[in-house]
């Protein structure tokens, strides 16, 4: 199994000193919207990871509302925390997408946590990259076709790594079949934290969750 097109991995992207001033910059946005326990759709049981966001959206999920994007924290209710420039700058850098991102996810990978495979497909605009990185311990992360069940690629990810999703590696099942825990002091209580960024593309209605529109 190969990687799909439109798969790019830059590893050590970030460098030691900058993986310090993005968790430092995850401190801070969860010192605002700290991290919730999401649970899934119907069954309402909780998914592996907890999860924060940067940006005007951020992608939530519990029993009642499921999968969508929202302008506030589920719990409190207050806005998301801004963007780090270091992230908008890494957008910029290795996409071409004109628009600035909406959403960033801050998955947070305790020991035992992973990630079901899963196609990101709550956005309105699926063109637009998903851009995403590792810090702390690593993770083997699988990224296969179209087709759930099908084959995958296993690739380790390490602190300060970068993965494009772009094209058709855009529309492609992928998820964190394992963490490497307790092999990085970064994560200040451990573990591995991944942030993913995306473009919503929601209509200038103001609905931000797709099932509304259907
Ligand atoms: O943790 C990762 O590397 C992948 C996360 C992911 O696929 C997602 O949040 O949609
Ligand atoms: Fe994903």
């Amino acid at each position: 199994m190969t990687y799909p097109d439109g798969f790019a991995h830059y590893p050590l992207y970030f460098s030691p000193d900058q993986q310090v001033a993005l968790i430092d910059a995850v401190k801070a946005g969860t010192a605002q919207a700290p991290f919730y326990q999401p649970t899934m759709p119907r069954t309402g049981a909780p998914l592996s990871v907890v999860m924060s966001n940067f940006g005007p959206l951020g992608w939530v999920t519990d029993r009642e509302g499921g999968y969508r994007y929202e302008a506030t924290h589920p719990n409190t209710g207050v806005q998301w925390p801004d963007l780090p420039d270091l992230l908008s700058n890494l957008w910029r850098e290795v996409t071409d997408w004109p628009e600035p991102p909406e959403a960033c996810l801050i998955n947070w990978y305790r020991d035992g946590a992973k990630m079901g495979m899963h196609i990101d497909r709550d956005e309105f605009d699926m063109n637009a990259p998903v851009v995403s990185v590792s810090l702390g311990d690593p993770a083997m992360f699988r990224i296969g076709g179209d087709a759930r069940g099908g084959k995958t690629a296993g690739i380790k990810l390490f602190s300060g790594d970068v993965v494009v999703l772009s094209g058709p590696a855009r529309r492609c099942y992928h998820g964190v079949s394992r963490v490497y825990y307790g092999q990085s002091a970064l994560v200040p209580k451990g573990g591995r934290i991944n942030l993913t960024m995306r473009f919503v593309g929601a209509p200038a209605c103001g609905v931000t969750t797709k099932k509304a529109m259907i």
